[in-house]
């Protein structure tokens, strides 16, 4: 579980970008964070997993202290929650496989690390990984010979090969096309309903949210506006989010084409 009490984030610039922030995420949920850009989306989730600190408040996931956490704890802790970002974060001129075992150099010896030769078991955790999103025959092809759909099922099997509990996705889909992302959102479904894992992503094509996510959160100006299931969520709804600017951010998105 993920539970934010009373948590405010100020960046050092005095940005607050968060304020009284009051939320819980149970097991299993798939949730979309939605808001105008610069509304605290990014934040709301990179607090998650430690990539920002908050600022007061208290934070805990899954029974731990997220704010108390020091050094090698806060590596540990990272494992256990998947991040996927826009860019992928990929090594692109070397195989798929190699991708995902880079996520398991941190837990090798000294001299695997040295070697760079990985497990029998790791290769196998790998080679599942990739079977899970569905890209298992791209297993020894190079990265940059990929589709961006196809790099990011790469980050999203790099992710899933450290068991996480929860997983992180800050705009996965923000620089695919409507098919592209369509699959990828698939992925992220399934994973949820197929492996339990509580899912939290930061979107900002509001169709896409409604359709996939279970529960959506509305951010507007670094406080929550709107907690609720995401068939109930209306064009009033949007415009309090959006600041009276929903038509605009649905007819942006059907200019780029963003849902078909
Ligand atoms: N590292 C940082 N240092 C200072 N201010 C920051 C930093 N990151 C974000 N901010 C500010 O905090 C506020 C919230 O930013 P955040 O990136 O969380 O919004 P967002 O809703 O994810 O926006 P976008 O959709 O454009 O990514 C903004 O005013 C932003 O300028």
């Amino acid at each position: 579980m993920i539970e934010f009490t009373n948590v405010d984030k100020v960046y050092p610039n005095k940005v607050k970008a968060l304020e009284n922030i009051n939320l819980k995420i149970e097991k299993g949920e798939f949730v979309a964070v939605i808001g105008l850009s610069g509304a605290g989306k990014s934040t709301l989730i990179r607090c998650i997993n430690r990539m920002h600190d908050i600022t007061s408040g208290s934070l805990v996931v899954d029974g731990t202290n997220v704010g108390k956490l020091k050094g090698k704890e806060i590596r540990n802790f990272r494992k256990k929650i998947g991040m996927i970002f826009q860019s992928f974060n990929l090594i692109t001129r070397t195989t798929v496989i190699k991708n995902v075992l880079v996520s398991f150099v941190p837990q090798l010896s000294f001299w695997r690390k040295l070697t760079g030769i990985f497990s029998k078991e790791h290769k196998l955790q790998a080679l599942t990984a990739l079977d899970q999103v569905g890209i298992l025959e791209k297993a020894y092809i190079r990265v940059d010979q990929l589709s961006g759909g196809q790099q990011q099922r790469v980050a999203l099997a790099r992710t899933l090969a450290q068991n996480p509990t929860i997983l992180l996705a800050d705009e996965p889909i923000a620089s695919l096309d409507p098919v592209t992302s369509k699959q990828v959102m698939d992925d992220f479904k399934r994973i949820n309903q197929e492996m339990g894992m509580t899912v939290l992503l930061n979107i900002h094509h509001v169709e896409v949210a409604l359709e996939y996510a279970d529960r959506i959160i509305g951010v507007r100006e670094g406080q929550i506006v709107y907690d609720g299931s995401a068939n109930e969520v209306t064009d009033e709804v949007l415009d309090y989010i959006y600041k009276g600017k929903a038509g605009e951010v649905k007819q942006e998105m059907y200019k780029e084409g963003a849902y078909v």
